[in-house]
């Protein structure tokens, strides 16, 4: 048989390689040169990860023209040509194909042509059917064989189609068999790292499983549904008049019959039990719409389109709303004066415990005022993974269909809880007394912070749990009573930090404890939980800063209307105190004195700040606030009042640095723990804005550069801060922030890692720009499921 030898043919010069590091690999052998072996066969060149490089086709052109370009150094379309001597084999063929290839490996082998221990791999996209042809030619499998499977594919196949890269940032799955070396595991592994891809093990069966469910059953889904219309009478017009669902839906019924003709039969029983799986999903939802269960199928529907949005942002680890505004910046050109009267978005504290009570009670609670931004979402879908039925949200509507204390469903996943350190915090109590395991996780910021401040009293109490990440941070794993054998119980537990989300996921893991649950806090942090417990029913007994529930209690669902969020009219008060000639009016904020430590903080700089049309809803005083231009000073902000507005120090500071003379904050070191080093991040980002402050262990110096106004007259004219380039580490109330600061700047303020806005503040920028700032987004890149 013909053998193509580069050095023979004295054709193109051997691709000699220059690195240092000696190769991987003596020479390995591609079987099969379409678009997965001639790419990895390219990526190994490319990489200098073999001394040697051959393959096997039965089409020669492509073979002759590998060797001419200088990406194989021999070739055949006979294995026994070119194998010898190969410590490595990668079989390339379709899944059919590979027993046939085995025969001759093992033939190979027989006559010593290779070594026994040579490490034998595939990239085949069925796994259990390649352990199977093996043992059908081995008398034991070989100690090199490794079953992979990259995922990575082109809409192009064929040796013309193969790229380098194709395996950058894809993932590869191995089957570690018992039978295999580890070292040959190691080596493979290596190989696949070296071309930029992910290994990820996993077992043959759940692989071909998963592929089953993932990628077959669709697409014979898809195959089945143009037969099932094809077959009509009136075939004709069902295709003429097909609209864009038919269309998506079975755009993958164009694809290759013969390849998926094999695949199905190839991974056969997979296929088969994924589709019982969906016969069985079939016939419920079929059945709910004969009962015409509406609240069920509402269920269902909201779920499904949640989940679809959501696994995507979980794998990536990207918020949850339209990420068309992933990776954006704001361009922002200086104005002088905000005018206007506007309503601020639902306060996300309530909105997030409003999601959590409402799916612990019994019967229906509605929502009106629901945030609908990227935290408070996050815990909506959470609820929605442990089986809670919840409409909307529409324009802040929520209807949310309770299961009551025992409730809870298992979820499938990991509960994702994106940015937010309430959801995560506040579940962590609830889940610790749930009958069920489960794991919560978050984005890359999330994962990031502490989360023993919640474990380790849990733990007291009983709880079975574990900060899986680097540093006490999440992931976090939590064992069900059922495994645990026993209930939480009890604790009396002093607080070393004022921390809401501490105290609340406490009192949460308390309704279920035996006995008495009692947090005591140094300082007093926001009480939403203890009034809305109290609101659904429950009793809460509060003695000053100690705060104590019985387990075993109920809570009855009801209607909850959630007040503009405090913390996002913080931008805004600031807006209008900074800058000439301004006023603004914000109705119906939430004013509950847990959080009101923002207007204390400005009025004790001498901001004009007016409350009027004071009221209560849902158990919350509420009032609309007029804030205008003044001439604000520089103070020592009292410790007592940093837990009264936590999360409105990034802008207090663009306030400090407006105000005339030295502000100066202390006690605020948990400012350093949110979602991004608070204090160190403001105090880049004034430096950049030429504005002088000194970080200290726990707070901030500003030397404020207002003027030294000796009359009455408000003098906010004189710019404060330059123009710069603002990094502002994806954390949303830092973007927001600089956003402000540019009322008083000289030039254009550029903020990127903007997107996060929408954690709390959804239509943040359009608001800024009605009251007359100059907001210009620049939307980043997509992160939608179909690029994750
Ligand atoms: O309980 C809550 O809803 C919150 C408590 C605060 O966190 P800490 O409890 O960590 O201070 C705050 O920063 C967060 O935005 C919301
Ligand atoms: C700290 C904040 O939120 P969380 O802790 O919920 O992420 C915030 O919104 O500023």
């Amino acid at each position: 048989m013909q053998t193509i030898n580069q050095d023979l043919a004295n054709q193109a010069p051997v691709n000699t390689s220059l690195s240092i590091i000696p190769p991987l690999f003596q020479q390995v052998c591609v079987i099969g040169l379409g678009l997965i072996g001639a790419s990895l066969a390219q990526a190994i060149r490319d990489n200098h990860l073999s001394k040697r490089l051959v393959a096997v086709d039965r089409h020669l052109p492509s073979i002759e023209e590998a060797i001419a370009q200088g990406l194989l150094d021999a070739g055949s379309a006979v294995l026994s040509d070119v194998v010898s001597g190969s410590d490595l084999i990668v079989i390339a063929v379709p899944v059919q194909a590979a027993q046939a290839v085995f025969s001759d490996i093992k033939a190979a082998m027989d006559n010593g042509q290779l070594a026994t221990d040579c490490i034998i791999t595939d990239v085949c996209s069925t796994k259990v059917n390649i352990i199977e042809a093996a043992q059908a030619v081995f008398t034991s499998l070989p100690v090199g064989l490794v079953p992979a499977h990259p995922i990575a594919g082109a809409e192009n196949s064929g040796y013309h189609a193969r790229r380098s890269n194709l395996f950058v940032n894809h993932s590869v799955i191995i089957c570690e068999l018992p039978t295999t070396r580890v070292s040959a595991i190691n080596k493979l592994r290596q190989l696949w790292e070296a071309v930029g891809a992910t290994v990820m093990p996993m077992a043959a069966a759940h692989h071909d499983s998963i592929l089953a469910h993932t990628s077959h059953l669709p697409h014979l889904l898809a195959f089945n549904l143009v037969e099932q219309l094809a077959s009509h009478n009136d075939n004709l017009d069902m295709f003429r008049y097909a609209a864009g669902g038919f269309r998506d839906f079975t755009r993958i019924a164009a694809s290759d019959p013969k390849m998926w003709h094999d695949i199905f039969f190839a991974n056969q029983s997979a296929i088969v039990s994924a589709l019982d799986e969906y016969s069985v999903y079939l016939q419920d939802i079929r059945q709910l719409i004969i009962d015409k269960d509406s609240t069920a199928l509402m269920g269902l529907l909201g779920r499904a389109q949640a989940a679809r949005r959501h696994f995507g942002h979980m794998l990536a680890s990207t918020p949850y709303t339209d990420t068309s505004a992933m990776s954006a910046s704001y361009n922002i050109t200086p104005s002088n004066t905000v005018i206007g009267t506007i309503a601020i978005p639902g306060d996300k504290s309530i909105s997030h415990r409003s999601i959590m009570l409402g799916s612990l009670a019994t019967g229906v609670t509605h929502v009106t005022g629901f945030l609908e931004g990227e935290d408070a979402l996050a815990t909506l879908q959470a609820f929605r993974d442990m089986g809670v039925t919840i409409e909307g949200p529409d324009k802040g509507r929520l209807t949310i269909h309770g299961v009551g204390m025992n409730g809870l469903k298992p979820s499938k996943t990991p509960l994702y809880m994106g940015n937010s350190g309430t959801s995560m915090r506040l579940l962590a109590g609830i889940l610790a007394a749930q009958k069920f395991d489960s794991v919560l996780t978050g984005d890359t910021s999330l994962n990031k912070r502490p989360m023993e401040r919640v474990a380790s009293p849990l733990r007291e109490m009983g709880a079975v749990i574990q900060s899986t990440g680097h540093n006490g941070t999440s992931p976090l794993s939590i064992t069900g009573r059922d495994n645990v054998g026993k209930p939480l119980h009890g604790i009396d537990y002093d607080m070393p930090v004022a921390s809401a989300q501490i105290k609340s996921c406490l009192l949460l893991a308390g309704l279920w404890a035996e006995g008495t649950t009692t947090v005591t806090q140094p300082e007093i942090s926001r009480d939403h939980t203890e009034r809305m417990l109290s609101a659904f029913g429950y009793p809460v007994t509060v003695d000053g800063n100690r705060i104590s529930i019985e387990g075993g209690g109920t809570l009855t669902g009801g209607d909850i209307a959630v007040p503009a969020d405090i913390s996002s009219a913080a931008f805004f008060m600031v807006a209008a105190a900074i800058s000439q000639g301004s006023e603004l009016t914000l109705t119906q904020v939430g004013i509950n004195p847990t959080r009101t430590g923002i207007i204390d903080i400005l009025k004790l700089m001498n901001a004009d700040i007016t409350l009027s049309n004071e009221t209560y809803v849902g158990g919350e005083p509420v009032a609309d606030i007029t804030i205008r231009s003044s001439n604000l000073v520089g103070i020592e902000i009292p410790e007592a009042l940093v837990p009264l507005a936590i999360d409105e120090f990034p802008v207090l500071f663009i306030a400090a640095s407006c105000a005339q003379g030295r502000t100066v904050l202390t006690g605020a070191k948990e400012l350093r723990v949110k979602e991004s080093d608070r204090i160190a991040v403001m105090a880049d980002g004034l430096q950049t804005l030429g504005v002088d402050c000194t970080v200290t262990e726990d707070g901030l110096i500003i030397e404020g550069q207002g003027s030294n106004s000796q009359s009455d007259e408000v003098n906010n004219s004189q710019p404060v801060f330059g123009g710069g380039h603002i990094v502002s580490h994806h954390d949303h109330r830092i973007a927001m922030s600089f956003a402000v600061a540019s009322l008083r700047a000289s030039k254009q303020i550029t903020i990127e890692g903007v997107e996060t806005v929408n954690t709390s503040f959804p239509g943040f920028a359009e608001l800024a720009s009605q009251i007359g700032m100059n907001i210009e987004v620049n939307k980043g890149v997509d992160n939608s499921i179909d690029n994750a």
